[in-house]
């Protein structure tokens, strides 16, 4: 019989002890999100770095068997710049936004769905076979215009970039009510010429399908620590800020701040719960955000 005295001094159960306080630690995230649909949005240079993909893909994995619905939209942007340099097809960022030629779209949509879709689909199925890809295309998801304006409201040429207007989510709510895990690439179909496509920043994409989905959480993660108040000051992260605050900041961001300050804003007034902005070179920091108390990066809040 193993006796009290026995366990104090088994360095097996001191151990145990560690494992089973964060195993306990997520109990009530689990039961939070349980049944809950989150939307994670996966890009940046994270996507890169094959260790943080394996990574990721085992976060997705381990919500699905955790009883949480997990969505995913991906990005791919240094992918794309990559694929553009190699062909010699010139790209400039405005406002935020790559300005996209009809030569460049073509490329867009070329990497997004038959590159970066498939390894992330193939990553999560060798852990959890039920992933699977969905272009923004498909079945009406998104259903774009063409954007012309930036953060400010200036008018601004992004060439064949667009701005959601309309979501059908019942091919993803399809996926999720059979158990499987969505994948969605970025891509919208053109509302003013239903042939063509429009290349559609992920962060705002995300956002879109977490409101259309009824989601209770967004979940971005990028290449830096979460939003600084004063970028670049590194002792300006903020762990959280408020919708209100985030939307007077919106005309100083910079950069790929710019649609990812949009998204959070517009997921929390679109009912979404809870937004976030999370360190994506961490490895498992998905994991770490949904089902852990102390959190990461910068939570978003109405
Ligand atoms: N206030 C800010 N806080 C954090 N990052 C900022 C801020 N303003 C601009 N940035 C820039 O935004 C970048 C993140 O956007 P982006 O590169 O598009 O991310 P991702 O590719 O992960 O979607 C950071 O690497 C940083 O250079
Ligand atoms: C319009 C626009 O800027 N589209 C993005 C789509 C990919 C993306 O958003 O990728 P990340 O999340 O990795 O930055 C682009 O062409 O880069």
């Amino acid at each position: 019989m193993t006796t009290e005295s026995d366990i104090s001094v088994d360095p097996r159960y001191a151990q145990s002890s560690g494992k089973v306080e964060t195993l306990i630690e997520a109990l009530p995230w689990m039961q939070r999100y349980h049944d809950e649909i989150i939307v994670v949005k996966f890009g940046g240079n994270a996507m890169i770095d094959p260790e943080l993909i394996e990574a990721f893909a085992s976060d997705i994995a381990f919500m699905r068997y955790a009883g949480v619905k997990p969505v995913v939209v991906h990005g791919g942007g240094p992918h794309i710049s990559r694929m553009l340099d190699r062909l010699g097809i010139e790209s400039e960022f405005r406002a935020g936004y790559r300005y996209t030629s009809e030569e460049a779209m073509e490329v867009v949509r070329m990497v997004l769905g038959g590159q970066v879709a498939r390894e992330l689909v193939s990553a999560i199925n060798d852990l959890a076979p039920v992933a699977t890809g969905t272009s923004g295309e498909d079945a009406g998801l998104f259903q774009a215009k063409r954007k012309t304006t930036d953060a400010a409201g200036n008018p601004v040429d992004l060439g064949l970039v667009g701005e959601i207007v309309a979501v059908n989510p019942n091919v993803v709510s399809a996926d999720i009510a059979a158990g499987r895990i969505p994948v969605v690439s970025t891509i919208a179909s053109d509302l003013d010429q239903p042939r063509k496509a429009l290349n559609i920043n992920a962060d705002r994409a995300a956002a879109a399908l977490a409101v259309a989905l009824g989601a209770k959480k967004l979940v971005m993660l990028t290449d830096v620590e979460g939003l600084y108040r004063n970028w670049p000051d590194k002792s300006s992260l903020a762990a959280s800020i408020t919708a209100e605050e985030l939307r007077g900041m919106l005309p100083t961001l910079e950069s790929g701040m710019i649609p990812k300050a949009q998204a959070c804003l517009e997921a929390i007034d679109g009912g979404v719960k809870h937004a976030t902005i999370i360190d994506g070179r961490v490895p498992h920091s998905t994991l770490l955000e949904i089902f852990t108390k102390d959190g990461f990066g910068t939570e978003v809040t109405d």
